[in-house]
């Protein structure tokens, strides 16, 4: 796993870290080395400068290159120096670096390499002018662009920009920050890095999730096991209206293709026909129902989920008194691990919050921002602000596993947080949220715990996604092509299982 910290960790651990003993001095310089050796640089370089430590690592840079005999102009917007800032600064004019004023009539497409430290993580608010003016004249440019620690207008927690630099590598210094993964960020960095420094984190840190923490979940399996021990699995959804017979099929064969010792798909008696011959390997249940939605009967949700570790509940299932019922009678009854998704969390937003924090089973929601948005009652505004706080909040107030969905997802109990940064833009494609569910029922059948396992399913069907999109394109995938990649991201984990 790859630690993150929040802005305000990252703030207080490298405080702690010069309270320790070291110099911020030393730390700005392992900073700006840590960069310089990072980067393949193309001269001239220009290094934009801002006010604060951020420009400090520039200027340390500049140093560095004018060392190497790279040439580089200092671009300052500012009069103002950190403390640290202002040394190097006095080494840099000591060497005799260049150093020129911010005009909006400079031509920055004359340097091979912009080396953007305006802001680091100590920005807050919006950018205004001259800075505003400068990371346009950045994103025009046509030269690499390299932003130190974040890019400049980008919310380290957030990734959340009204105007931002577009960077070709991202250099994070000490440890990645949310807003490197969340919302923007994949759309504003094409590649980024971190440099470690030495400085160690003095509050909890959420967990990028990589390949190798899945190993173990997706070892190969031995020949002394049957479908038993990978659990058995119900998927309830479907209704006239919404049948989605294909899309119901997408998520029982995604169910199969994660792992799934067996699965169940419950559908209603009127859409049984339509959608049985769409799945393959599956077992199919017809629900009772009314000519459209189906109709709760204790005895068949009973029995269906009877010996099944788990249950994914609400696609396409319509949000009528029969499904809400059934939900109800789940959450009260049901001891094994329950995913509620698209229907079943619309119906889940209407209902006594107690019902949540009470249910009987391990509750796993998985909401994109808009359903998370009916679940909380907050805009999605506010959500899109803080993603992780809010994320965290919910869960430990409502005592779930939340997977809050998005370019990176948050998978969180409200005591640990993964983030998962697998997926592309063709999987915003209809039944890509039904392929998820699926892969995460199945896991969550096997995986010991069930926050890694959310985590994993996330990771799998993001990986499953950009096997596809390789293939089909952005525009043409669709999520059966995601399905029919769920192998080959299960394989690239478990290649890489060694045993003890
Ligand atoms: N000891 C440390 O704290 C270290 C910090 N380092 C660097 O320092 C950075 C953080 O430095 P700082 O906390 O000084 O902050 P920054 O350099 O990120 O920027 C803060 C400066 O910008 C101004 N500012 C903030 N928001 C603004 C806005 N909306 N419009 C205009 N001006 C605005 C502030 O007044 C301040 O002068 C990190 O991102 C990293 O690059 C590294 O040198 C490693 C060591
Ligand atoms: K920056």
């Amino acid at each position: 796993m790859i630690r993150i910290l929040s802005v305000e960790n990252m703030r207080k651990s490298d405080a702690a870290t010069i309270a320790a003993g070291t110099p911020g001095r030393e730390l700005m310089f392992r900073a700006g080395r840590a960069i310089f050796d990072s980067v393949n640089w193309k001269p001239p370089v220009a290094i934009l400068c801002g006010s604060g430590n951020n420009a400090g690592d520039g200027y340390v840079i500049a140093k560095l290159l004018h060392d190497a005999e790279i040439a580089c102009d200092l671009i300052l917007l500012s009069e103002k120096f950190s403390e640290d800032g202002a040394y190097y600064y006095s080494l840099c004019k000591e060497a005799g670096i260049p150093s020129l004023t911010w005009d909006s009539s400079l031509n920055l497409s004359e340097y091979g390499t912009i080396v953007d430290c305006l802001f680091g993580t100590g920005f807050r608010g919006e950018v205004r002018d001259p800075a505003r003016e400068a990371i346009e004249a950045v994103n025009r440019s046509s030269a690499c662009v390299i932003a130190v620690d974040i890019n400049s207008g980008l919310n380290g927690d957030s990734g959340m920009a009204e105007t931002c630099v577009h960077s070709d590598l991202t250099v994070s210094v000490g440890s990645f920050q949310p807003g490197h993964f969340l919302n923007m960020a994949k759309d504003v960095m094409k590649a980024k890095i971190n440099c470690d420094i030495g400085i160690e984190p003095v509050d909890r840190t959420y967990a990028l999730i990589e390949s190798s923490d899945l190993a173990e979940l997706f070892q190969p399996r031995k020949n002394h096991s049957n479908k038993g021990t990978y659990g058995y699995t119900a998927l309830i959804g479907g209704s006239k209206r919404y049948s989605g017979a294909i899309r119901l099929a997408g998520m029982a064969n995604a169910a199969m293709r994660a792992g799934a010792g067996v699965v169940k798909l419950a559908v209603p008696d009127v859409i049984f026909t339509t959608v049985a011959p769409a799945v393959l390997e599956s077992t199919m249940y017809p629900l009772s129902d009314d000519g459209n939605e189906m109709v709760f009967t204790e005895k068949e949700i009973a029995e269906l989920v009877s010996n099944v570790k788990t249950v994914a509940f609400g696609m396409g299932i319509g949000t009528g008194e029969g499904a809400g019922k059934a939900l109800e009678y789940l959450l009260e009854h049901y001891t094994g691990r329950l995913v509620v998704d698209a229907d079943g969390l619309t119906l889940l937003s209407r209902m006594d919050k107690n019902r949540i924090r009470n249910a009987a089973c391990t509750l796993v929601l998985t909401p994109h921002i808009k359903e998370f948005s009916r679940l909380t009652g907050l805009s999605t505004e506010e959500i899109l602000n803080s993603p992780i706080a809010v994320a965290e909040k919910y869960a430990k107030e409502n005592k779930v596993i939340l997977l809050l969905k998005g370019p990176a997802t948050v998978i969180t109990d409200g005591e640990t947080t993964y983030l998962t940064d697998t997926g592309c833009a063709g999987m915003a494609t209809a039944g890509s949220g039904d392929v998820l569910s699926g892969i995460l029922a199945a896991i969550l059948g096997y995986s010991a715990d069930p926050l890694l396992g959310t985590a994993a399913a996330a990771w799998i069907n993001g990986k499953a996604g950009e096997a596809a999109q390789r293939i089909y394109g952005s525009i043409s995938m669709t999520a059966g092509d995601t399905v029919a990649s769920i192998p080959e991201a299960v394989l690239s984990v478990s290649e890489g299982y060694t045993q003890e």
